[in-house]
Order: structure tokens, then sequence, then C-alpha cells
């Protein structure tokens, strides 16, 4: 592909400065990794969290590299130019929608603190279940017809991203459902994405390493909106949210068709709920219709979830009378507190991926009903993570169950004994098991009839990071071996 078609009208900035032989150079490839630049490749220099790319147009010279897009162009002495755009990141992001071409038709795209991965899944799987091919890419992976591949970040950046969307229309796929994350909006990663709908969950504590405050996260949140959901589609947003007036506002100023779910919500109005072990009915009205919708989940949660989740279907083509009878069916996405297990007298183990406070507080909040006995919870906090959210975590497990082991998540580069020292500052009478593996073994150990484990923090994930090093390590696995051994 030229330059010249790469810029297209999608980078006006870019064509601008395309003249004479430089809008005819071919472009083999596109990248911001220097480490990966092949011969022919256009390098998108960036500037990151750790190092600036422009460090590295040397080196991506030297592999190669048939042009550079950077923050300020430069001569570099070398036959090759280097065009100076003031968003390099959003250049990437139009740039590898442009090289890879094609995407699912219709795609939507989800932000929130918590719920992302399960909206994605549960639209995913309302569409299935209405025939049609679709997708899904989040935190557990891609998943699609005759695929499931287990991903690493939230928001894949966007030349993986672009490659997989083709790989995926190519495939046939005309629906996909992606989770949006705030560092994935912050990084301008979805920027080339065409958006159908868009949705918000939540706003609650998480990433404060990253976000300098609150209000610099839930912005990058709002550019789902703000920048990259054109004006007039809809935005699906769950009303009953501290944050939810925020996020109409901020999708009401962009002009587009708002829709609130929840027990506020006007699109879709949630009535009356009533909780079992492990489903829920709920009533909701949609106008004058109403419906009694039965979702085959535990957890308050998952019943916002799947209202916003029926919303993004609804707003892309299905009736509300496909939408909720699709819920009855619903898969929880994989780690999302799913049950693994059970002892011989009937107590629950479930794998869960609470990670920060007020996913910790839902799910502990949520098993209290059906939960006669004790709640157990095993959790930890990963390394190089916002620390403020180990003590509040720390309260929030010791105050909602009854018995608490602090144990390790994914170190990472951090001391592991640190981490928990700075959880058990404010978990008065916890217990401090470092091996995971063996905190589990405990916690099961203890159940008896009426109680609740819940494993917290690592859900879907098959490793653990200490150090440099994963190792392999699955929550579910070392759950369902020591329910095996009692
Ligand atoms: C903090 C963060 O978001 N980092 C992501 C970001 O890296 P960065 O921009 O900070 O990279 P950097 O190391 O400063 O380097 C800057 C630039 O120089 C380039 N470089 C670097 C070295 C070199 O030799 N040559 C070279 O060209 C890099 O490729 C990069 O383009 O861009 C990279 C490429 O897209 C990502 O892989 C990387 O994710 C790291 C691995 C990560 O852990 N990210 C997590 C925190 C994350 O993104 N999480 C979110 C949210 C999770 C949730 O749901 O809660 C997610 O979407 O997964
Ligand atoms: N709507 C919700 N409100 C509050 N807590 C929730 C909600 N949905 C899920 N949770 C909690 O958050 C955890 C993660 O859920 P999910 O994976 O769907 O969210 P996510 O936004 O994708 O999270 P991440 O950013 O970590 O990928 C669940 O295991 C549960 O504990
Ligand atoms: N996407 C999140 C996942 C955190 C999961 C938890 N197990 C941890 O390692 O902290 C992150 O990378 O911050
Ligand atoms: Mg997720």
């Amino acid at each position: 592909m030229k330059i010249k078609d790469l810029a297209g009208a999608a980078f006006p900035e870019l064509s601008a400065q395309l003249k004479g032989v430089s809008s005819d150079i071919e472009i083999a490839g596109i990248t911001a990794d220097s480490r990966q630049v092949k011969p022919g490749d256009l390098f998108v220099a960036v500037a990151g969290t750790k190092a600036n790319g422009t460090a590295y147009i040397a080196d991506a010279l030297s592999r190669g590299a048939a042009a550079v897009v950077a923050a300020d162009s430069t001569d570099t002495g070398a036959d090759v130019p280097v065009f100076g755009l003031s968003e390099p990141r959003r250049f990437l992001a139009k740039a590898a929608a442009a090289f890879y071409g094609r995407q699912p038709e219709t795609m939507v795209a989800v932000t929130g603190t918590a719920g992302k991965t399960s909206v994605a899944s549960f639209t995913r799987q309302i569409w299935a279940h209405s025939g049609l091919a679709a997708a899904m890419i989040g935190t557990t992976g891609v998943v699609a017809p005759g695929r499931n591949d287990y991903g690493s970040l939230t928001t894949p950046d966007p030349v993986s991203l672009h490659k997989l969307l083709k790989e995926l229309a190519d495939a046939g796929v005309t629906h996909a459902a992606m989770e949006a994350s705030s560092h994935g909006l912050d990084q301008s990663r979805l920027d080339g994405v065409r958006l159908a709908a868009a949705a918000f969950t939540n706003l609650g504590r998480d990433h404060m390493d990253y976000h300098p405050t609150v209000e610099h996260y839930m912005a990058s949140k709002m550019r789902l909106f703000s920048t990259l959901l054109p004006k007039g589609a809809p935005a699906v947003i769950f009303a009953d949210d501290q944050w939810s007036d925020q996020a109409i506002a901020a999708a009401r100023k962009a002009g587009q068709d708002v829709r609130t779910v929840g027990r506020k919500g006007e699109f879709l109005t949630l009535k009356r709920v009533e909780h079992f072990r492990h489903k829920q009915s709920a009533e909701v009205h949609v106008g004058d219709d109403i419906f009694e919708i039965h979702v085959p989940l535990a957890g308050d949660f998952q019943i916002a979830n799947a209202l916003v989740a029926a919303g993004l279907a609804m707003s892309t083509g299905i009736s509300a009378k496909a939408a909720f009878s699709a819920l009855e069916k619903l898969q929880g996405a994989s780690g999302r507190l799913e049950l693994v297990g059970h002892t011989k007298d009937g107590a629950l183990a479930y794998v869960d991926y609470a990670h920060k406070p007020d996913a910790l507080e839902n799910v502990l909040t949520s098993v209290r009903p059906f939960t006669t006995g004790r709640i157990i919870v095993v959790f930890g906090c990963g390394g190089d993570r916002d620390k403020g959210k180990r003590p509040i975590m720390g309260e929030i497990a010791t105050r909602l169950a009854d018995v608490v082991i602090v144990t390790d998540d994914n170190p990472r580069s951090e001391v592991p004994e640190v981490i928990r020292a700075e959880i058990m500052a404010t978990a008065k009478g916890a217990t401090e098991i470092g091996d995971r593996a063996e905190a589990i073994r405990t916690a099961v150990g203890m159940l008896k009839s009426g109680d609740t484990l819940i494993v917290a923090g690592k859900g879907h994930e098959e490793g653990q990071t200490i150090g440099s090093v994963t190792l392999p390590f699955s929550d579910h696995e070392e759950v369902r071996k020591a329910l095996g051994g009692l």
C-alpha cells in the first residue's frame, strides 16, 4: 500500500505533507515498536510511559523502515522521510485501520471500571443467539465462531487490533463487541475502529498508578463518547452508578442517542429483582412492554451487565424479546463469579476476577444473601499496579467476609511480602499465606456446610507472574484439586 493511500482522507495532516516522491512510498507494514520493524515498514514513534519512540528511530531505520511518523519531523540524514504529526498515536490507529482495511461491519465498545468483559461476552452471546456471526475481544482474549484465543491486553494495540479485525471480517464475522480500557482509550488504541454503539457501566477506583486523578481516569473513559462514537449513534449507559450522570452528559454533549438502563434507566427500566443461588429474575420495562427476565448467573452486578448488553444488542438491531430470551442461556465470562465446585456437604467455591476495591465489595456483597455460613475470601493484589488500592481492599475484605486469607496475586517486579503487608495493614484478623496454591488449599479445607469461598483477583488468568517469569497457574485448577482432595 502506498503511503498516500494510507493517509488518504483519514489523516489530512499527513496528506498535506506528502509531496513528490514520498507520496509513492510503498508501505509493507506498520509498527510502533522498532524491534518489530521489517524492511519496507512504516515506523510510528510514540511517547510511552517508559520510553519515547523517537529514541528508536535510528534503530527502526537500521532495520529497513521505509518511512517514519513522529511527533516532530527531523532530518535523519538517511534517505527516508520523517513526517511530523501532532498526534502520532491517533495516526497509528487510523493508519492501522486503513492498512488492514476491514472490520466486522457492526462493532460496539464498552467502557467502565467493572463489567466490561462480562458485557462484551454477553453482547456476543445475544447476537449469536439470533444467528449472527459474532465475536468478542477483551481481557479474556478473542471469542468468535470456531475461535477462542487467550489474550493479554484488554484493548489490544492498534496494529494487532486491526489485523485481528480484518481476520474476523474475512472469516465472516459481522458483529463484534470489544472492551475499551482506560489505557486503551487514553492511548488511542481504538481510534481507528468504526463503532455502531458504545456503552458505559460504572466508575470505581482503578489504575491510579497511571491516571493522575480520578477526573483524568473518567475523562479517558469519556473519550469513547466525546471522540470515538459518531454523533447520533446509540450510547448505552448504566444509570445507577454515581458517575452515570457525567457519562450521560458526555454522550449528550457529543450528540449521541443516549439510552439509559437500570433502575433509573429510561430505555430499559429495571423494576423488581429476585436473587436465587445460581440465578436471578427481574422485571424490565421497555416502553409500555413488561418483560420478565431470567439470568442464570449469581451476583447482583450481572443483572446490570446483562441490561447493558441487552441495550447494546437492541441498539444494533436485535428485538427486546430476542435479547431477553438469549439472557436465559447466558454463560458467565470465564472467572467472573464462576462456580468451580462444591464440597460434599454443599459449600460453594467460586473463582472471581475482582482485583479492585469496588469489584471486591460487589462480589462479597453478592454472595451474602445465599450464604448461610461464612464467607471465606482468598485474595492478593498485583505488583507494579496501583498501590493505593491495597489497604482499601484489605478493609473491604475484613468488613464483608468472615475469614480472610491474604495471598499473592501477580507480584511482578515487587517484593511479595511488601504487597501483602500493605493489604494486611488494614485487614485485621486476616491470615497471610504467600503461596497462592497453599492459600487456596487452606481455604477449601476450612469449608463447612453453608459456607461460600471466593478466590478473587485472577479470574481467567492461566499464569502467575513472579519477577519477570510467568509460571502456569490457574485458580480454577487449584480449587478443583483442593476440592478433589477432600
Ligand atoms: C502502561 C501501558 O499501557 N503500556 C502499554 C504501552 O506501552 P508504552 O507506550 O508505555 O511503551 P514504552 O515502553 O514507554 O515505549 C514507548 C514506545 O517505544 C517503543 N519502543 C520501545 C523499545 C524499543 O526498543 N523500541 C521501541 O520502538 C515501544 O514499542 C512504544 O511504542 O503500549 C504498549 C504497546 O501497545 C503496550 O504493550 C503496553 O502495555 C503494557 C504491557 C501493559 O501492561 N499495559 C497494561 C497496564 C494495560 O494496558 N492495561 C489495560 C487495562 C487493563 C484493565 O482492563 O484493567 C489493557 O487494556 O489491557
Ligand atoms: N457491573 C459491575 N459492577 C461491579 N462489579 C462488577 C460488575 N461486573 C463485574 N464486576 C466485578 O468485577 C470483576 C471483573 O468483571 P469483568 O471482567 O466483567 O470487568 P472488566 O471491566 O472487564 O474488568 P478488567 O478491567 O479487570 O478487565 C468481576 O469478577 C466482578 O467481581
Ligand atoms: N488488566 C489488569 C489485570 C489485573 C489482574 C490482577 N490479577 C493483577 O495482576 O493485578 C492489569 O493489568 O492491571
Ligand atoms: Mg476486562
